[in-house]
């Protein structure tokens, strides 16, 4: 685990320089107590006192150079890492299996690439890095002091084992409780988010008391993880005090004792006594450091194996997939049945063909299946069974189908920018004058000119300042200017005035044109414009045909071309 760590920083690379340099700063700061040792057994000689001081200073600005530059080599590769932990997060997040994202609610998806992992970079930047140095300097004065006197070391290192034994057994309590509250302070953002989110409507809802019970439950849930990092922190921190004082007194009591020693035992001079004094504060510093920062570094790695999990999240996209043949799609849907994780099958057994090219309008009461009969096609829900081929490729083998293969959903997300922004994003390399081409041939150029910038207009946070219609209307610009050959376009149910449903249907027709098509039709209109219509019922499709045939029949298809009318 610890060598993968080092592996995942970065710090694998040049681990010879970084313990030099470790060794360096570590041990520079211990030269300054032997010279005084020197000097105070050479009976405080005048001309020891020169040299003794040059040396020590020596000592105190390599130790002081080789810190500096540890510090900026840890620090930039580890930060390095994040980012690139991050880099990789949101592209397993991109490529996220469609069940798994189904799944994962954003807020936590959010929190592993943000909050939990600035809590490395605080660790790092409250001194993190130090960790290393303080390390070698622990093991540089524990040598020393051997050196100096066994006698005094044995017990001084006895206790540093007892205390290391301690915060071995407790990190890995307090590790297992920062885990679980990151989990619930993650919990926590998500339920703020929907909270904050959701705030018109709750209080149009007037369901302020609700929302705040449930808001209430997830910040006492992240309270109280975090008070039971408490107890083991509180215990690590008395067992490092009591140690590490136990040290110091053995050092002062048990060298007065030895430098009092009659003849024939081993004497200690008073210079030793007094830098074996200096050494074991060198010895206990760091140790106090450890136990000190023990809670802020579980923090920090439960924060970066939230982090890390995600990155390690399979990709659901084929390395070595097939790529789509090119040319308008044809879509096989072979005794398909598909259901939400453990839950029902919704899909009963779907058999259909969809030839290359044709415009087909799916239709069906509320809860019907089309829409996860979308999903399958755009492969965002596996199939429970059965098998689904585009061009006679099956999905599961297919290489990932960017820019071929588009879902155009019923409110499109826009990013906060222009409009021009938003629809280029249809084609990389695409420009405002690609943008403008596609308007007009989507037949979109009155709505254009009417708005204040044109182009250039902004659409605000998640498309707000648009109507609805007016983002179904930029995410068909997007779509036409992607050039796909496979269009699965979900009609938004509500929100659009009658003329901009006629810009919509007109933008639409042009789409269409020569490119297979899958529709989710809430509009008599859309259904006629199609070449063929699927008719879903109970999660199978009960009709097929065109809407003339259909509708001149008694059945499912004519009772909706009945409500459609009557509406
Ligand atoms: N994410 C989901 N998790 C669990 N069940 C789901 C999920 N999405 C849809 N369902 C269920 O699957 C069934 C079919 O739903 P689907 O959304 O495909 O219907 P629909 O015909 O598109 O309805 P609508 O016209 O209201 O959008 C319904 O019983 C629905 O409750």
């Amino acid at each position: 685990m610890r060598v993968r760590l080092l592996d995942e920083a970065g710090l694998r690379d040049g681990l010879a320089l970084t313990a030099v340099l470790a060794l360096l700063a570590g041990g520079g700061r211990i030269v300054a107590p032997l010279t005084v040792q020197r000097v105070i057994d050479a009976g405080l000689a005048p001309h020891t006192v020169g040299p003794a001081v040059a040396v020590g200073a020596v000592a105190v600005l390599v130790a002081g150079g080789s810190s500096l530059l540890l510090n900026r080599r840890l620090q930039a590769r580890v930060e390095t890492a994040i980012a690139g932990l991050r880099r990789t997060g949101l592209r397993r997040v991109h490529e996220m299996a469609a069940s798994t994202a189904d799944r994962t609610p954003a807020a936590d998806l959010v929190a592993r690439l943000t909050s939990d992992l600035d809590q490395t970079t605080t660790f790092l930047q409250g001194g993190g890095v130090q960790f290393v140095t303080n390390t070698a300097q622990l093991l540089i004065a524990g040598v020393i002091m051997s050196v100096y006197s066994w006698q005094l070391a044995v017990p001084v290192l006895l206790l540093a084992g007892v205390l290391i034994a301690g915060m071995a057994v407790m990190q890995r309590v307090i590790g297992r409780r920062f885990g679980h509250a990151r989990r619930d302070l993650s919990e926590l953002q998500r339920a703020v988010t929907e909270s904050v989110g959701g705030a018109a409507l709750i209080r149009s809802t007037g369901t302020e008391q609700r929302a705040r019970v449930k808001l209430d439950a997830a910040v006492d849930r992240a309270r109280d993880s975090l008070i039971r990092t408490q107890p083991a922190l509180h215990g690590n921190a008395s067992l490092g005090e009591i140690t590490i004082a136990a040290m110091t007194v053995t050092v002062l009591l048990g060298g007065v004792w030895w430098s009092l020693a009659g003849p024939g035992a081993p004497r200690l001079s008073s210079g030793q006594v007094v830098a074996m004094v200096f050494l074991v504060t060198f010895f206990v510093r760091p140790l106090q450091f450890l136990v000190q920062s023990l809670g802020e570094a579980q923090n920090a790695l439960a924060g970066w194996r939230r982090a890390r999990e995600l990155a390690g999240t399979p990709s659901a996209e084929i390395a070595d997939g097939r790529p789509l043949p090119d040319g308008p799609v044809g879509v096989r849907v072979e005794h398909v049945s598909a259901r939400y994780g453990d839950g029902p099958v919704v899909l009963h057994d779907v058999d259909v063909t969809i030839a290359p090219g044709e415009h087909v309008a799916v239709v069906g009461r509320t809860g019907s299946g089309k829409s996860t009969f979308a999903k399958l096609l755009t492969r965002r829900l596996e199939p429970a069974a059965g098998t689904i081929r585009l061009s006679g490729v099956p999905l599961d083998r297919l290489a990932p189908t960017a820019g071929r293969v588009v879902i155009l959903p019923q409110d499109p997300f826009l990013f906060a920018g222009t409009l021009d922004a938003n629809i280029r994003l249809g084609r990389p390399g695409a420009t405002t004058a690609d943008v403008v081409r596609i308007i007009d041939r989507l037949g979109l150029r009155d709505w254009l000119d009417a708005l204040p910038d044109g182009v250039d207009t902004p659409v605000g946070l998640r498309g707000e300042l648009l109507s609805a219609g007016e983002r179904q209307l930029a995410g068909l610009a997007r779509t036409a200017l992607a050039d796909p050959d496979l269009v699965v376009f979900d009609e938004a149910t509500s929100g659009i005035d009658p003329a901009t449903d006629v810009a919509v249907q007109a933008a639409l027709a042009v789409l269409t044109r020569g490119r297979t098509t899958v529709s989710i039709a809430h509009r008599m209109v859309t259904a006629e414009n199609a070449d063929r219509v699927l008719v879903f019922d109970g999660g199978r499709i009960v009709q097929s045909g065109s809407h003339a045939e259909l509708a001149a029949r008694p059945g499912r298809y004519a009772d909706l071309v009945g409500a459609w009318t009557r509406n």
